[in-house]
Protein backbone atom coordinates (compact mmCIF):
# COMPACT_ATOMS: atom_id res chain seq x y z
CA UNK A 1 0.00 0.00 0.00
CA UNK A 2 1.77 3.09 -0.77
CA UNK A 3 1.73 6.20 1.52
CA UNK A 4 -0.90 8.86 1.96
CA UNK A 5 0.56 10.68 5.11
CA UNK A 6 3.60 10.83 6.40
CA UNK A 7 4.12 12.73 10.02
CA UNK A 8 8.08 13.02 11.05
CA UNK A 9 8.98 14.06 14.11
CA UNK A 10 6.32 16.52 14.52
CA UNK A 11 6.09 19.04 17.60
CA UNK A 12 3.67 21.67 18.31
CA UNK A 13 3.29 23.95 21.71
CA UNK A 14 1.32 26.13 23.27
CA UNK A 15 2.76 29.65 24.66
CA UNK A 16 0.51 28.86 28.12
CA UNK A 17 0.56 31.19 31.10
CA UNK A 18 2.60 28.27 33.36
CA UNK A 19 4.91 27.83 30.51
CA UNK A 20 5.21 25.96 27.64
CA UNK A 21 3.17 23.00 26.67
CA UNK A 22 4.47 20.53 24.30
CA UNK A 23 1.57 19.32 23.35
CA UNK A 24 2.52 17.25 20.66
CA UNK A 25 6.57 16.39 21.17
CA UNK A 26 8.30 14.11 18.20
CA UNK A 27 5.49 12.57 16.76
CA UNK A 28 5.72 10.21 13.76
CA UNK A 29 2.88 8.45 11.61
CA UNK A 30 2.14 7.36 8.74
CA UNK A 31 -0.74 6.59 7.24
CA UNK A 32 -1.69 4.57 3.94
CA UNK A 33 -4.53 4.58 0.93
CA UNK A 34 -7.59 3.48 2.26
CA UNK A 35 -6.25 1.96 5.50
CA UNK A 36 -7.70 2.71 9.06
CA UNK A 37 -5.65 4.10 11.91
CA UNK A 38 -7.06 4.00 15.50
CA UNK A 39 -5.32 6.77 17.63
CA UNK A 40 -5.96 6.14 21.52
CA UNK A 41 -4.54 7.37 24.66
CA UNK A 42 -5.91 8.96 28.07
CA UNK A 43 -7.23 12.45 27.78
CA UNK A 44 -4.55 15.16 26.89
CA UNK A 45 -2.42 12.62 25.47
CA UNK A 46 -2.14 14.88 22.34
CA UNK A 47 -4.21 13.09 19.93
CA UNK A 48 -6.58 16.01 18.84
CA UNK A 49 -3.49 18.59 18.69
CA UNK A 50 -1.49 15.82 16.51
CA UNK A 51 -4.36 15.81 13.73
CA UNK A 52 -5.58 19.76 14.31
CA UNK A 53 -1.52 20.06 13.51
CA UNK A 54 -1.90 18.23 10.11
CA UNK A 55 -5.10 20.23 9.37
CA UNK A 56 -3.06 23.33 9.86
CA UNK A 57 -5.93 24.05 12.39
CA UNK A 58 -3.72 24.89 15.33
CA UNK A 59 -4.77 28.49 16.61
CA UNK A 60 -2.17 31.03 18.64
CA UNK A 61 -1.02 30.43 21.31
CA UNK A 62 -0.26 26.95 19.83
CA UNK A 63 2.00 26.34 16.98
CA UNK A 64 3.66 23.69 15.15
CA UNK A 65 7.79 24.42 15.53
CA UNK A 66 9.24 20.73 14.19
CA UNK A 67 8.52 18.32 11.80
CA UNK A 68 7.27 17.38 8.38
CA UNK A 69 4.13 16.53 7.92
CA UNK A 70 4.07 15.10 3.70
CA UNK A 71 0.40 14.56 2.28
CA UNK A 72 0.18 13.18 -1.03
CA UNK A 73 3.91 13.75 -1.82
CA UNK A 74 3.59 17.64 -0.71
CA UNK A 75 5.16 19.13 2.89
CA UNK A 76 1.88 20.43 3.99
CA UNK A 77 4.06 22.90 6.14
CA UNK A 78 5.42 24.38 3.05
CA UNK A 79 1.94 25.43 1.62
CA UNK A 80 0.28 29.10 2.40
CA UNK A 81 -2.97 29.30 4.52
CA UNK A 82 -4.86 29.40 1.04
CA UNK A 83 -3.16 26.57 -0.12
CA UNK A 84 -3.99 24.57 3.26
CA UNK A 85 -8.04 25.43 3.13
CA UNK A 86 -8.03 23.79 -0.68
CA UNK A 87 -6.40 20.72 0.87
CA UNK A 88 -9.11 20.89 3.53
CA UNK A 89 -12.21 19.61 2.38
CA UNK A 90 -11.03 18.66 -0.67
CA UNK A 91 -8.16 15.92 0.05
CA UNK A 92 -8.61 15.58 4.15
CA UNK A 93 -11.52 16.51 5.97
CA UNK A 94 -12.01 16.49 10.00
CA UNK A 95 -14.97 15.67 11.68
CA UNK A 96 -14.62 17.38 14.94
CA UNK A 97 -15.86 15.71 18.37
CA UNK A 98 -18.81 17.69 19.04
CA UNK A 99 -20.72 18.10 15.90
CA UNK A 100 -23.15 21.03 17.38
CA UNK A 101 -20.31 23.24 17.76
CA UNK A 102 -18.58 22.36 14.52
CA UNK A 103 -22.06 22.80 12.47
CA UNK A 104 -23.10 26.75 11.93
CA UNK A 105 -26.23 27.36 13.70
CA UNK A 106 -27.83 30.13 11.41
CA UNK A 107 -27.28 27.84 8.18
CA UNK A 108 -29.42 25.49 6.88
CA UNK A 109 -27.67 22.01 6.40
CA UNK A 110 -28.33 22.43 2.62
CA UNK A 111 -26.81 25.41 2.42
CA UNK A 112 -23.83 23.78 4.46
CA UNK A 113 -23.14 21.21 2.07
CA UNK A 114 -23.53 23.73 -0.83
CA UNK A 115 -20.58 25.57 0.62
CA UNK A 116 -18.41 23.08 0.49
CA UNK A 117 -19.47 21.76 -2.79
CA UNK A 118 -19.23 25.09 -3.91
CA UNK A 119 -15.42 25.94 -2.48
CA UNK A 120 -13.73 22.21 -3.77
CA UNK A 121 -16.21 20.09 -6.00
CA UNK A 122 -14.37 21.05 -9.51
CA UNK A 123 -16.84 18.72 -11.19
CA UNK A 124 -20.17 20.98 -10.81
CA UNK A 125 -21.14 22.76 -14.28
CA UNK A 126 -19.79 26.55 -14.02
CA UNK A 127 -23.54 27.99 -15.33
CA UNK A 128 -26.22 28.85 -12.71
CA UNK A 129 -28.85 26.54 -13.05
CA UNK A 130 -27.17 23.17 -13.78
CA UNK A 131 -24.76 24.23 -11.32
CA UNK A 132 -27.19 24.80 -8.50
CA UNK A 133 -29.07 21.66 -9.52
CA UNK A 134 -25.81 19.55 -9.43
CA UNK A 135 -25.22 20.87 -6.08
CA UNK A 136 -28.49 20.30 -5.25
CA UNK A 137 -28.56 16.45 -6.46
CA UNK A 138 -25.17 15.80 -4.97
CA UNK A 139 -26.46 17.13 -1.86
CA UNK A 140 -29.41 14.92 -1.58
CA UNK A 141 -26.66 12.06 -2.53
CA UNK A 142 -24.64 12.91 0.06
CA UNK A 143 -27.12 12.98 2.89
CA UNK A 144 -28.89 9.96 1.43
CA UNK A 145 -25.48 7.88 1.77
CA UNK A 146 -25.24 8.75 5.77
CA UNK A 147 -28.64 7.26 6.11
CA UNK A 148 -30.80 10.64 6.54
CA UNK A 149 -34.39 9.72 5.86
CA UNK A 150 -36.23 12.23 3.45
CA UNK A 151 -32.63 14.04 2.06
CA UNK A 152 -34.72 16.15 0.06
CA UNK A 153 -36.73 18.03 2.81
CA UNK A 154 -34.21 17.56 5.60
CA UNK A 155 -31.66 19.70 3.37
CA UNK A 156 -33.67 22.60 4.48
CA UNK A 157 -33.80 22.26 8.18
CA UNK A 158 -31.27 23.76 10.84
CA UNK A 159 -28.62 21.41 13.04
CA UNK A 160 -30.62 22.04 16.02
CA UNK A 161 -33.24 20.60 13.89
CA UNK A 162 -31.60 17.01 14.21
CA UNK A 163 -30.88 14.58 16.83
CA UNK A 164 -27.04 14.42 18.21
CA UNK A 165 -26.61 11.22 16.51
CA UNK A 166 -28.32 12.71 12.99
CA UNK A 167 -25.85 16.16 13.12
CA UNK A 168 -22.82 13.43 13.63
CA UNK A 169 -24.20 12.04 10.49
CA UNK A 170 -24.49 15.14 9.14
CA UNK A 171 -21.22 16.58 9.94
CA UNK A 172 -19.61 13.08 8.40
CA UNK A 173 -21.41 14.02 5.31
CA UNK A 174 -20.15 17.51 5.13
CA UNK A 175 -16.68 15.22 5.35
CA UNK A 176 -17.52 13.68 2.74
CA UNK A 177 -19.03 15.33 0.01
CA UNK A 178 -15.54 16.18 -1.55
CA UNK A 179 -14.78 12.83 -1.13
CA UNK A 180 -11.42 13.06 0.55
CA UNK A 181 -8.21 10.64 0.54
CA UNK A 182 -8.18 11.03 4.27
CA UNK A 183 -10.82 11.07 6.56
CA UNK A 184 -9.72 12.45 10.03
CA UNK A 185 -12.70 11.35 12.57
CA UNK A 186 -11.98 12.95 16.20
CA UNK A 187 -14.32 10.70 18.54
CA UNK A 188 -17.30 10.35 16.02
CA UNK A 189 -19.45 9.00 18.61
CA UNK A 190 -18.62 10.53 21.31
CA UNK A 191 -21.92 11.57 23.39
CA UNK A 192 -24.33 9.25 21.23
CA UNK A 193 -26.06 6.30 22.50
CA UNK A 194 -24.59 2.44 21.28
CA UNK A 195 -26.74 1.93 19.02
CA UNK A 196 -26.08 4.95 17.08
CA UNK A 197 -22.67 5.13 17.48
CA UNK A 198 -22.57 1.31 16.18
CA UNK A 199 -24.19 2.73 13.03
CA UNK A 200 -21.99 6.05 12.69
CA UNK A 201 -18.79 3.25 13.01
CA UNK A 202 -20.03 0.90 10.45
CA UNK A 203 -21.29 4.00 8.09
CA UNK A 204 -17.50 5.72 8.17
CA UNK A 205 -16.25 1.93 7.37
CA UNK A 206 -18.69 1.09 4.86
CA UNK A 207 -17.68 4.54 3.06
CA UNK A 208 -13.81 3.81 3.53
CA UNK A 209 -14.81 0.13 1.57
CA UNK A 210 -16.93 1.66 -0.67
CA UNK A 211 -14.67 5.10 -1.55
CA UNK A 212 -11.40 3.79 -0.86
CA UNK A 213 -10.77 6.40 1.86
CA UNK A 214 -8.19 6.54 4.57
CA UNK A 215 -9.70 7.00 7.70
CA UNK A 216 -7.86 8.35 11.39
CA UNK A 217 -10.31 7.43 14.02
CA UNK A 218 -8.96 9.56 17.27
CA UNK A 219 -10.69 7.12 19.72
CA UNK A 220 -11.03 6.45 23.69
CA UNK A 221 -12.77 3.19 22.63
CA UNK A 222 -10.29 0.18 22.20
CA UNK A 223 -13.14 -1.94 21.11
CA UNK A 224 -13.59 0.78 18.05
CA UNK A 225 -10.30 0.09 17.43
CA UNK A 226 -10.52 -3.74 17.58
CA UNK A 227 -13.65 -3.44 15.58
CA UNK A 228 -12.42 -0.85 13.02
CA UNK A 229 -8.83 -0.27 12.78
CA UNK A 230 -6.36 -1.70 10.52
CA UNK A 231 -3.35 -0.05 12.75
CA UNK A 232 -3.35 1.43 16.25
CA UNK A 233 -1.34 4.01 17.66
CA UNK A 234 -1.37 4.67 21.61
CA UNK A 235 -0.32 7.95 22.77
CA UNK A 236 1.01 9.18 25.99
CA UNK A 237 1.82 12.63 27.04
CA UNK A 238 2.50 14.38 23.68
CA UNK A 239 4.11 10.79 22.06
CA UNK A 240 3.47 7.56 20.33
CA UNK A 241 4.37 5.29 22.73
CA UNK A 242 3.26 2.24 20.85
CA UNK A 243 2.41 1.24 17.46
CA UNK A 244 1.48 -1.62 15.08
CA UNK A 245 -1.23 -3.83 12.84
CA UNK A 246 -4.08 -3.74 15.64
CA UNK A 247 -4.91 -7.66 16.61
CA UNK A 248 -1.11 -7.63 17.49
CA UNK A 249 -0.98 -4.37 19.67
CA UNK A 250 -4.56 -5.53 21.05
CA UNK A 251 -3.51 -9.63 21.11
CA UNK A 252 -0.06 -8.83 22.76
CA UNK A 253 0.59 -5.26 23.85
CA UNK A 254 5.04 -4.93 24.32
CA UNK A 255 4.24 -0.78 25.90
CA UNK A 256 3.43 -0.98 29.64
CA UNK A 257 1.19 1.42 28.62
CA UNK A 258 -0.53 -0.17 26.57
CA UNK A 259 -1.00 -3.38 28.43
CA UNK A 260 -2.31 -1.58 31.61
CA UNK A 261 -4.85 0.35 29.18
CA UNK A 262 -5.93 -3.43 27.97
CA UNK A 263 -5.72 -5.26 31.40
CA UNK A 264 -7.97 -2.71 32.89
CA UNK A 265 -10.50 -3.56 30.32
CA UNK A 266 -12.34 -7.27 30.67
CA UNK A 267 -11.90 -8.75 26.96
CA UNK A 268 -15.09 -9.57 26.33
CA UNK A 269 -16.17 -6.23 27.01
CA UNK A 270 -13.41 -4.25 25.32
CA UNK A 271 -16.24 -2.01 23.78
CA UNK A 272 -17.65 0.85 25.56
CA UNK A 273 -14.99 1.23 28.21
CA UNK A 274 -14.23 4.33 29.63
CA UNK A 275 -10.00 4.19 29.24
CA UNK A 276 -9.48 4.72 33.28
CA UNK A 277 -5.93 2.69 33.87
CA UNK A 278 -2.98 2.30 36.03
CA UNK A 279 -2.92 4.25 39.12
CA UNK A 280 -1.10 8.27 38.90
CA UNK A 281 -1.76 10.86 36.52
CA UNK A 282 -0.37 12.01 32.69
CA UNK A 283 2.33 14.23 33.53
CA UNK A 284 2.03 17.99 33.17
CA UNK A 285 3.22 18.53 30.16
CA UNK A 286 5.12 22.09 30.87
CA UNK A 287 8.92 21.71 31.01
CA UNK A 288 9.32 17.87 30.99
CA UNK A 289 12.82 16.79 31.23
CA UNK A 290 14.10 14.33 28.00
CA UNK A 291 13.48 10.86 29.71
CA UNK A 292 10.71 8.09 29.43
CA UNK A 293 7.44 9.81 30.73
CA UNK A 294 5.54 6.72 31.95
CA UNK A 295 8.08 6.44 34.32
CA UNK A 296 6.45 7.61 37.31
CA UNK A 297 3.15 5.10 37.19
CA UNK A 298 5.06 2.17 35.26
CA UNK A 299 5.45 -0.94 37.59
CA UNK A 300 8.45 -2.16 35.54
CA UNK A 301 10.28 1.47 36.05
CA UNK A 302 14.12 1.34 36.68
CA UNK A 303 16.25 4.28 37.70
CA UNK A 304 18.07 3.83 33.43
CA UNK A 305 14.73 4.60 32.28
CA UNK A 306 15.27 7.66 33.07
CA UNK A 307 16.79 8.40 29.99
CA UNK A 308 15.18 9.74 26.58
CA UNK A 309 13.22 6.84 24.79
CA UNK A 310 13.24 6.37 21.38
CA UNK A 311 10.66 4.52 19.27
CA UNK A 312 12.07 1.14 18.95
CA UNK A 313 11.38 -2.46 16.45
CA UNK A 314 8.63 -4.37 18.58
CA UNK A 315 8.28 -7.05 15.53
CA UNK A 316 7.50 -6.89 12.24
CA UNK A 317 5.57 -3.43 11.67
CA UNK A 318 5.64 -2.78 15.47
CA UNK A 319 7.45 0.10 16.86
CA UNK A 320 7.37 0.73 20.97
CA UNK A 321 9.07 3.11 23.14
CA UNK A 322 10.47 1.64 25.71
CA UNK A 323 14.14 0.33 27.07
CA UNK A 324 12.40 -2.89 28.55
CA UNK A 325 10.71 -4.25 25.75
CA UNK A 326 12.90 -7.53 25.77
CA UNK A 327 11.30 -7.60 29.33
CA UNK A 328 7.90 -7.55 28.57
CA UNK A 329 6.86 -10.60 27.18
N1 LIG B 1 -5.27 26.11 23.61
C1 LIG B 1 -4.43 25.43 24.38
N2 LIG B 1 -3.63 26.08 25.27
C2 LIG B 1 -2.77 25.40 26.06
N3 LIG B 1 -2.59 24.07 26.01
C3 LIG B 1 -3.36 23.38 25.16
C4 LIG B 1 -4.31 24.01 24.30
N4 LIG B 1 -4.92 23.04 23.56
C5 LIG B 1 -4.36 21.87 23.95
N5 LIG B 1 -3.43 22.07 24.90
C6 LIG B 1 -2.59 21.05 25.55
O1 LIG B 1 -2.49 19.94 24.70
C7 LIG B 1 -2.69 18.74 25.44
C8 LIG B 1 -3.22 17.72 24.49
O2 LIG B 1 -4.55 18.03 24.11
P1 LIG B 1 -5.39 17.13 23.10
O3 LIG B 1 -6.71 17.80 22.94
O4 LIG B 1 -4.62 16.87 21.87
O5 LIG B 1 -5.56 15.77 23.89
P2 LIG B 1 -6.41 14.51 23.48
O6 LIG B 1 -5.51 13.35 23.60
O7 LIG B 1 -7.06 14.73 22.15
O8 LIG B 1 -7.48 14.50 24.64
P3 LIG B 1 -9.04 14.13 24.57
O9 LIG B 1 -9.07 12.65 24.45
O10 LIG B 1 -9.57 14.63 25.85
O11 LIG B 1 -9.61 14.84 23.37
C9 LIG B 1 -3.62 19.15 26.56
O12 LIG B 1 -3.45 18.38 27.69
C10 LIG B 1 -3.17 20.56 26.86
O13 LIG B 1 -2.10 20.51 27.78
Amino acid sequence: MTVLLEVTNLRTEFNARAGLVRAVDGVSLRVSRGECLGVVGESGSGKSVTFSSVMGLVRSPGRVTQGTIFFDGRNLRDLSSEEMRAIRGRDIAMTMQDALTALNPALTVGEQLAEVLEAHDETLPSSGSARRAAIRDRSVEMLGLVGIPSPDTRLRQYPHEFSGGMRQRIMIAIALACRPKLLIADEPTTALDVTIQAQVLELITDIRERLGMAVVLITHDLGVVAEHCDRVMVMYAGQVVEEGPTDQVIGQPRHPYTRGLLASIPRPALRGQPLTPISGQVPDLVGLPPQCRFHSRCPLARPECLVEVPMRDAGPGRRARCLRLEDVE
